[in-house]
């Protein structure tokens, strides 16, 4: 089908886009702004646009000689602001044009990070709650042309028209929404004072609000100050003490939570001040916060994860910076070579404070370690300073219970360190009891930072537990007492062959435990693969698996000879009971290992357990 040609616009014209304003805002509202309360700040944020490119064309003015207001009396909201204004052709060019902002025009390119608007979509969010936007404006940079009022509609639509200076007699913009009724919710007085706060409080320009009750009703205004203080890292404080519980009392009433220390952020070369709360208690390894960015005072964002490295979860910041870049929708930061620069600078902060404590506050040090040590492992593993500042305070379980790796050092010339925690609770009480200093290696991070103990402490030696080493440990038993057992040893031999499994005679304390099962988790899988390869002989599978095989390391049964119950097994003549004690004996090493029991060694525990009975019951009756 072809679409006929209108006279405006003869075959083959160039022809203009037309938009849908209303699909636009649709678009807006469900996938660029979070909530319809968004429009507030947009208000804001060009208000004080607005006075900072006024104070560019009067620069001898006073800091509060112009400022905001806001109004809301349940019927209209009102932002107006004594801002640099806008002429007639102002209106048609930047406000009835979308996506063309005052901000990015080309005179202005070097001024452009003085404004926290540049895309020139940010009235559209009206829209959110209102059907039409009332613009009331005066130039400051024509003071002789006269007031302009602009009236834009949702369905596209608007008009201009010249006032007479008296409608506006100082120059600065107005701006005056009627909300819908389904925009109550964000219109009412105490929520626009809310928001006004929320995002408004550390703006430098004085801001006021008046809910229009002339304060008699209210408890607002008329005139009462959104950001009656400066920041707080801004005021001056009668002592350091002083200074650092405002602060602290200030990241409390932020995030609801009292920082275990508060840290002072401070880059000039971005205007960026602020603090980061130390997190009192530990949080996911991993899990980032979302963080408070202002930009020029005004609250752009309080989900940025992106100002902080990872490793830093143990911090939620709020800061107010100069020169970074929002994006659209103000929720997030543009990322480029300055929000680069800051996550770096901030990260070096964090550092130097972790650095501060180690050398000069061991107890806040012990606190901090006590409920982020999962943060500074992960941070330790790929910085090498913190792994020098930090790792012999580091907790880690070890055959000494919980306690740091110095003091471990201290009694264990050479640490051993498992691969797994499984490991580690199969050889704990034995190695403890044998004098090896063995440290569990199984949880994130800790078999590698252990290894990296000796950069550190070249006094010590760090090596892997293999049940090579353990076993080496173990003393043996006396001839005379080796060739007694050796015909139960031979019997247990064949009755775990099943499990390729070893079984030698020694002795080791804790006396109580009758045996150990000393066997790794790959050893474990090499087995079971090389099992397969054997059931699957000839087939495809099993010519695979035989390929990978590897000359698979044996689990050792290894008994106790101070334990009785081992002394009395090695006794048994009787062969049946002999392999039935042998089994019982590994199923119980295999439970007390903790690992997972395969279904046949479950069968053996189960069927040993009551050939037991049975054996006990006859000889009873
Ligand atoms: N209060 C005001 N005073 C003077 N000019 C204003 C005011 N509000 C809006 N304008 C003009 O309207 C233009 C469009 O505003 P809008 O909020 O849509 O976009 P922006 O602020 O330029 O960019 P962004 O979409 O990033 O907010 C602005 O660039 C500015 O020229």
């Amino acid at each position: 089908m072809t679409l006929p040609d209108t006279a405006a616009y003869p075959a083959g014209a160039d022809r203009t886009f037309q938009v849908d304003l209303r699909g636009l805002v649709d678009l807006l509202s469900h996938h660029l702004y979070s909530s319809p309360r968004v429009y507030l700040r947009e208000l804001m944020q060009n208000a004080v646009d607005a006075l900072t490119a006024r104070h560019a064309l009067e620069p001898s003015a006073s800091a509060d000689a112009f400022g905001v207001r806001l109004y809301a009396d349940g019927s209209v909201v009102r932002v107006e602001d004594d801002g640099v204004g806008l002429t007639e052709a102002d209106v048609h060019t930047f406000l009835a044009t979308i996506g063309r902002s005052s901000k990015r025009a080309e005179q202005i390119a070097e001024q452009r990070g003085d404004f926290i608007g540049q895309f020139g979509i940010g009235l559209l969010s009206c829209f959110l709650v209102a059907d039409e936007i009332h613009v009331l404006s005066r130039s400051a940079r024509t003071p002789d042309a006269p007031a302009v009022e602009w009236r834009g509609r949702g369905d596209g639509s608007y008009t201009v028209r010249t006032l007479p200076a008296s409608a506006r007699p100082r120059p600065g913009t107005t701006v005056t929404l009627t909300p819908r009724a389904d925009a109550g919710e964000w219109s009412r007085p105490a929520q626009v004072h809310a928001l006004a706060r929320h995002f408004g409080s550390l703006l430098r320009h004085p801001v006021t609000f008046d809910d229009g009750t002339g304060g008699t009703g209210g408890p607002y205004g008329p005139g009462a100050s959104v950001n009656p203080e400066p920041a707080p890292w801004a005021r001056t404080y009668p002592t350091p003490g002083a200074r650092s519980r405002a602060l602290a009392a200030y990241g409390e009433e932020v995030f609801g939570f009292t920082p275990l220390d508060t840290i002072e952020l401070d880059l000039p070369a971005v205007g960026l001040k602020g603090i980061a709360c130390v997190l009192p208690e530990a949080v996911p390894a991993g899990r980032r916060h979302g963080h408070r960015v202002h930009v020029k005072g005004m609250l752009l964002s309080e989900q940025a994860e992106e100002i902080l490295p990872e490793w830093a979860f143990f911090v939620r910041c709020v800061v107010d910076a100069e020169s970074l870049r929002p994006t659209a929708s103000r929720e997030s930061l543009y990322e480029d070579d300055t929000l680069a620069a800051v996550r770096d600078a901030l990260a070096e902060r964090l550092r130097a404070w972790i650095a501060r404590a180690a050398a000069s506050d061991p107890d806040l040090l012990a606190r901090f370690l006590q409920a982020h040590h999962l943060a500074v492992k992960s941070l330790a593993v790929h910085d090498d300073e913190i792994l020098r500042m930090l790792l012999p305070w580091l907790p880690f379980e070890t055959t000494d219970g919980h306690c740091t790796l110095d003091e471990f050092a201290r009694t264990h010339r050479t640490v051993l360190v498992t691969s797994s925690v499984e490991e580690f609770r199969q050889v704990a009480a034995i190695a403890s009891a044998a004098g090896l200093g063995v440290v569990n290696g199984g949880y994130t991070y800790d078999r590698e930072l252990v290894h990296r103990l000796p950069e550190i402490r070249p006094e010590v030696s760090v090596a892997d537990l293999d049940p090579a080493t353990l076993t080496a440990h173990l003393d043996p038993v006396d001839r005379e007492t080796e060739l007694a057992a050796a015909a139960y040893l031979a019997q247990a031999r064949d009755a775990l062959a099943v499990f390729d499994c070893d079984v030698a005679l020694r002795t080791f304390q804790p006396a109580s435990a009758p045996a150990l099962l000393v066997d790794s988790r790959e050893a474990r899988h090499e087995r079971t693969r090389s099992q397969l390869a054997r059931e699957q002989e000839g087939g495809l599978w099993g010519d695979i698996l035989g390929a990978l095989r590897q000359e698979a390391p044996r689990a050792q049964l290894i008994l106790n000879q101070l334990n009785p119950l081992v002394r009395t097994a090695v006794t048994i003549d009787e062969p049946e009971l002999a392999r039935t004690s042998a089994e019982a004996l590994y199923g119980q090493a295999a439970m007390l290992s903790r690992r997972p029991l395969k279904p046949a060694e479950s069968s053996l525990i189960n069927r040993s357990f009551l050939d037991l009975l049975a054996h006990a019951l006859r000889k009873d009756s």
